[in-house]
């Protein structure tokens, strides 16, 4: 296959794809690991609550006993996941349509969680995205997109918290959902350089902020079946479980059964870490969201 043909975009919605990760159903089924109360009284703010990995985690959580709130930008996708939550968990939680990408509506956010449950405990970074594409081909506008929505969004969301929780003088804990970057990202440069900003950024906070009794983390997940991947092509993802040893893939639960190990008490010593969750991808190597090029997949040995 050559590489991912500049100006190619599949259309994340086009209907007569197939639909892909856990649906709000197998949301409500899955059995998990937790005892039920594992949350009460805690609230968690999880941005890009109303699909994938996000959906899955405010769910979980709102079973676990949580108070949740979640913020996208498509309103219609939060409100359905506050619908399905309600008719599961007979809990109401707080949604907010806005963009992680405008510093004002993130402050808006913050001001709306605290004064309707009065505190945030965990602050989950999780909305984000890109969209597979050779850098060398990156527009401007498609870069800025890239790096405003995951590193600059993620920021102004922790420094929101982090001022909060340190005016209030209340403990905090945030988790950044991140990418494999060790081995790099090809046809991913943009979200590459982003997350790793991230990943960096929450290492030195997580010193920094260590006598605001503020812990900062980040997971790393590898492939995890979602519908965001409606952003590769069709012919790609037919690839995508070839980028582990274990040759799968995860899906939207796992992560978040690792988001509510690290809200949980279990991880109170945990600050500064990735906690990578992703079939053995990061040592196993190969990845390109796009198609790998003919100049590297020589015999067709990764078809
Ligand atoms: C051996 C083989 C192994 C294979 C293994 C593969 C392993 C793959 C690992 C997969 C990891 C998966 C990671 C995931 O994250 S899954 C998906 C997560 N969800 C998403 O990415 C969806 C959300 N994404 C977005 O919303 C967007 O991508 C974006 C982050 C850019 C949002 O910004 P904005 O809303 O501003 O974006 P726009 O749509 O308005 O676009 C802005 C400009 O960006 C450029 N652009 C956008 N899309 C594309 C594209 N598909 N191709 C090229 N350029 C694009 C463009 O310049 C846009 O401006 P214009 O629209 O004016 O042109
Ligand atoms: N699935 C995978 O294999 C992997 C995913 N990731 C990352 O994990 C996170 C979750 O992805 P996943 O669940 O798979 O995919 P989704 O596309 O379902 O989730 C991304 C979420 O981010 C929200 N979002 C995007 N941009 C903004 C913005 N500017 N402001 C507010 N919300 C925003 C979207 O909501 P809306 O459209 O309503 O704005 C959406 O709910 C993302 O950061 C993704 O890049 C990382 C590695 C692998």
């Amino acid at each position: 296959m050559s590489s991912a043909p500049a100006g190619t975009r599949p259309d994340p919605n086009d209907p007569s794809r197939p639909k892909r990760g856990l649906q709000p159903d197998d949301l409500a089924a899955r059995d998990t690991i937790y005892r039920p109360d594992l949350l009460a009284g805690q609230v968690l703010l999880i941005s890009g609550g109303g699909s994938g990995m996000g959906r899955a985690a405010a769910t979980l959580a709102a079973r676990l006993g949580a108070d949740v709130a979640i913020c996208g930008r498509n309103e219609e996708k939060l409100a359905a996941t506050r619908d399905h939550i309600a008719a599961v968990t007979g809990r109401d939680i707080l949604v907010q349509p806005m963009s992680i990408r405008d510093p004002e509506a993130v402050d808006g956010l913050m001001d709306a969680v605290w004064s309707r449950f009065g505190r945030i405990d965990t602050l989950v970074n999780n909305a984000g995205g890109q969209f597979p594409q050779d850098a060398i081909d990156f527009s401007r506008k498609g870069w800025l997109a890239v790096i405003d929505t995951n590193l600059n969004g993620s920021w102004w969301m922790m420094q929101a918290a982090a001022t909060r929780w340190r005016d209030a003088d209340a403990p905090g804990n945030i988790v950044n959902i991140v990418a494999n970057v060790e081995r790099g990202m090809p046809q991913a440069a943009h979200t590459c350089a982003a997350r790793a900003g991230v990943i960096y950024l929450s290492k030195t906070l997580a010193t920094e902020w260590a006598p605001h009794r503020i812990r900062v983390n980040c997971i790393g997940p590898g492939v995890i079946e979602t519908e965001g991947f409606g952003v590769y092509p069709e012919e790609a993802l037919k690839r995508f479980h070839k980028a582990n040893p274990m040759k799968s893939r995860g899906d939207a639960w796992d992560v978040a059964e690792m988001i509510a190990y690290l809200a949980s008490p279990a991880a109170r010593f945990i600050t500064g870490d990735l906690l990578v969750i992703d079939g053995g991808q990061a040592q196993w190597g190969v990845v390109w969201p796009g198609g790998m090029p003919d100049y590297f997949d020589e015999g067709g040995a990764f078809a």
